[in-house]
């Protein structure tokens, strides 16, 4: 029946997370990709795809990790940058093909500016105000994480819960690609082999509490730097304070407020270009964030903001070019890029922004 078949459409329809200047990013409900029956998972996929190909944003809930897991991680991460600056600097970033380890506030520019020159003038007028620790793939051979373990029981803690966190974002990045997989008309498993040794990069990262006198001194200023994200997808815990901002097909940025027990899912350039850009990298930034009415906005300073960023990416020796569907047949597109491998894509980006 007609009205039948309307109302069950409308129920499973996703939400609007976000809505202005022409940027619609959907609440989806991963649940019935798991546990419902085939068409429900198809639509689960559609409704992915979709996202992806238009704002390339998308918020996901019922994603399979534990929301006490997620504050664990949280609770782990605020105590790691507690530890004094000398212990941290201890276990710094030391290259791109490494990418693991920990990044003082300064280091890293997220720019969209590609020349390094570019990103010098840019540290040095406004530097991102974060600091991130990045852990990696383990048991790849001469890139070891660089683990507080040695320092004490927390840092043997910290390891343990950062490891079972990074297989968990592994596992969902494969659920997200097997999504993208049927809603892209290939067979589920398509991208499988693609990303199954989970060369992926967790980012734990803190924005300091900052006088307010930071931002309006410099209009520059910024937590983190407009940019684009260079993997497949990204996975993207906040916490309840605000900031994230994703830019709108107007030009405009848009705040992403933090919705809890969601994630912020993003597709990366590598998956655009995998796409042959069918599927869209958005380019996002973190600012200050939206004080609250009432008494906090009489404060000195915008509270300290941690995120989580689960960057995933396509294995390092899978080479990178349009998958079928997305060039030649009746649109008569063209591949857009040459192949390369993902391992050799990453380590081009990240050289540039360090
Ligand atoms: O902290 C956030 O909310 C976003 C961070 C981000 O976009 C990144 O590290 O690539
Ligand atoms: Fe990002």
């Amino acid at each position: 029946m007609a009205s039948n078949m309307f109302s069950d459409n409308a129920a499973s329809a996703p939400s609007a997370a976000v809505d202005k200047d022409d940027l619609m990013i959907p609440l989806i409900d991963f649940g019935p990709f798991f546990t419902g029956t085939p068409s429900d998972k198809h639509r689960v996929a559609l409704s992915i795809t979709k996202a992806f190909k238009t704002s390339g944003f998308l918020y996901l809930k019922a994603h399979g990790i534990p929301p006490s897991i997620v504050s664990g991680v949280f609770a782990s991460s605020a105590r790691f940058f507690a530890r004094p600056q000398s212990e941290k600097d201890s276990l710094g970033w030391t290259t791109p093909q490494s990418n693991r380890g920990y990044v003082a506030i300064g280091r890293e520019k997220l720019t969209t500016v590609e020349e390094t020159t570019g990103v010098e003038t840019l540290r040095a007028s406004a530097p991102d105000i974060k600091e991130t620790m990045e852990l990696g793939r383990e048991g790849v051979e001469g890139l070891p994480n660089r683990w507080p373990d040695h320092l004490d029981d927390e840092g043997k803690r910290f390891k343990e819960t950062m490891q079972s966190f990074f297989q968990m974002g592994k596992t969902l990045h494969k659920h997200i690609m097997r999504a993208i997989a049927l809603g892209m008309n290939l067979p589920e498993h398509f991208f499988d082999n693609s990303v199954h040794a989970g060369d992926n990069t967790l980012r734990l990262l803190h924005y300091p509490a900052v006088s307010k006198e930071v931002f309006k001194n410099n209009p520059n200023q910024v937590r983190a730097g407009e940019h684009s994200d260079y993997g497949s997808i990204t996975l993207l815990f906040q916490d309840r304070h605000g900031g994230l901002q994703v830019r709108s097909p107007k030009g405009t940025f848009v705040d992403a407020t933090p919705i809890a027990d969601t994630i912020v899912v993003n597709a990366g350039d590598l998956l655009a270009r995998w796409s042959n850009d069918t599927i869209k990298s958005t380019r996002h930034r973190v600012i200050q964030p939206p004080m609250p009415e009432g008494s906090e906005n009489d404060a000195s300073e915008y509270p300290a903001r941690y995120s989580i960023a689960y960057f995933c990416n396509p294995n390092s020796d899978k080479l990178i070019e349009a998958f079928p569907g997305t060039f030649g047949g009746e649109m008569q597109a063209e591949k857009k890029y040459s192949a390369i491998t993902s391992g050799d894509y990453l380590v081009q980006r990240l050289t540039a922004t360090y």
